[in-house]
């Protein structure tokens, strides 16, 4: 089991981690799901030691990272699948993580067989597809065997084939008793994934939940209800009407009116009594990735100017939405100037060399210097 206690993670000023708890447990595909910069990668690095807490701690199997005996074996991850040397074979590079961790060679030959990459296993990885890269850091995490998986964003740049592929890999290996943390942005592949959503926005917890409490709580139904084009006094009539009857209305980008809190045979029924005629009364229910942008759209750090999804938002539900602690301020102190990309002093050995985890951190983010 993964356990974080009050995790918060800041760089100089910026609080990318704020006092997030959360249990993964053994068994189940547990999705860790948030906006660009929510800080899922940021926790991750956190798990794997590879990044220190400035407050809290996160445990695996009671132990952080850097305490767990024969880590390699124990905890296995992906976090960039660029993280390769490119000049290698793929065959190559599992067996140099292979050999620094103590693991048979022939384990190498076994991982690539479940990833699928056993006939281009000689090709240098620099002339690898991003999919094909996602499977080599898969097959790296595979390699010991562990009990405990990390995927960070593992479907980007595979085809739906090889999306259906990391599903299934994900499903089977929770079901195999294994602990399964694997990050997402996407909420209808996880809801097609996980069995427990865990969501954060700007570094906080949104959400802790079983997908299926997610889909109950947060999948309302609605009405789709459309007057005749060229007559807006209908829609207002009964736009007015529907209100006046307790209903939820608002106009979606088309025209139609997505009516929430009334059974259809009442719609119908206000509509006959307000003389409107309709060219459309269907039954909806909201799609899980608008509930999740719904949830983090307070805790969304890059956004269009043009918001496509504006004449749909509704009023978060209770429980949920963005981020309600506030952040403390954190002056700067000096300058903060980051190292270059690539030092990396503070990763542990062990952590670095480790064949399952992939990738010990983004060059692109270096790490707190202090
Ligand atoms: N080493 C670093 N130095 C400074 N800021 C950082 C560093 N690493 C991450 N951050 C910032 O912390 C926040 C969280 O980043 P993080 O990469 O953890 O988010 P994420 O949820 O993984 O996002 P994405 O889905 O875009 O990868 C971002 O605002 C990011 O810019």
């Amino acid at each position: 089991m993964i356990e974080a206690v009050g995790l918060t993670k800041r760089y100089g000023a910026k609080t990318a981690v704020y006092n997030l708890s959360f249990q993964v447990r053994p068994g189940t595909v547990t999705g860790f799901l948030g906006p660009n910069g929510a800080g899922k990668s940021t926790t991750m690095r956190m798990i794997l030691g590879l990044d220190t807490p400035t407050e809290g701690k996160v445990t695996i199997g009671g132990l952080p990272f850097r305490q767990t005996p024969n880590a390699p074996r124990q905890v296995g991850a992906l976090l960039d699948a660029k993280a390769v040397h490119g000049g290698r074979s793929a065959r190559n590079h599992l067996l140099s993580l292979a050999q620094l961790s103590g693991i048979p060679a022939r384990r190498v030959d076994e991982v690539l067989g479940v990833v699928g990459l056993q006939d281009v296993a000689r090709k240098r990885s620099k002339g690898f597809s991003l999919g094909m890269g996602q499977r080599l850091g898969i097959a790296a995490a595979l390699l010991g065997d562990p009990q405990v998986l990390l995927f960070d964003e593992p479907v980007n740049g595979l085809d739906p084939e090889g999306i259906l592929w990391v599903r299934n890999l994900m499903k089977r290996l929770a079901s195999e008793g294994r602990t399964v943390f694997v990050s997402s942005h996407l909420m209808s592949e996880m809801a097609l994934t996980a069995d427990h959503l865990i969501v954060i926005g700007r570094g906080q917890l949104l959400a802790d939940m079983s997908v299926t409490d997610f889909i109950s709580t947060n999948s309302a139904d609605f009405a789709r209800v459309r007057t005749p084009d060229g007559e807006p006094q209908s829609r207002e009539k009964l736009s007015a009407a529907l209100s006046g009857a307790g209903a939820q209305v608002l106009t979606e980008p088309d025209g139609a009116l997505r009516v929430t809190g009334l059974p259809l045979p009442r719609i119908s029924d206000l509509a006959h009594g307000s003389d409107v005629r309709l060219w459309e009364l269907s039954p909806h229910r909201a799609s899980l990735e608008e509930a999740y942008m719904r949830m983090t759209q307070g805790a969304v750090d890059y956004r269009s100017t043009v918001d496509q999804k504006a004449g749909l938002t509704q009023q978060p539900q209770p429980g949920f939405g963005a981020p309600r602690q506030q952040i403390p301020e954190v002056p700067q102190q000096g300058f903060y100037a980051p190292p270059p990309p690539g030092s990396y002093a503070g990763a542990p050995a062990a952590a670095q060399a480790a064949p399952t985890a992939a990738a010990p951190a983004d060059p692109t983010k270096p790490e707190d210097p202090r």
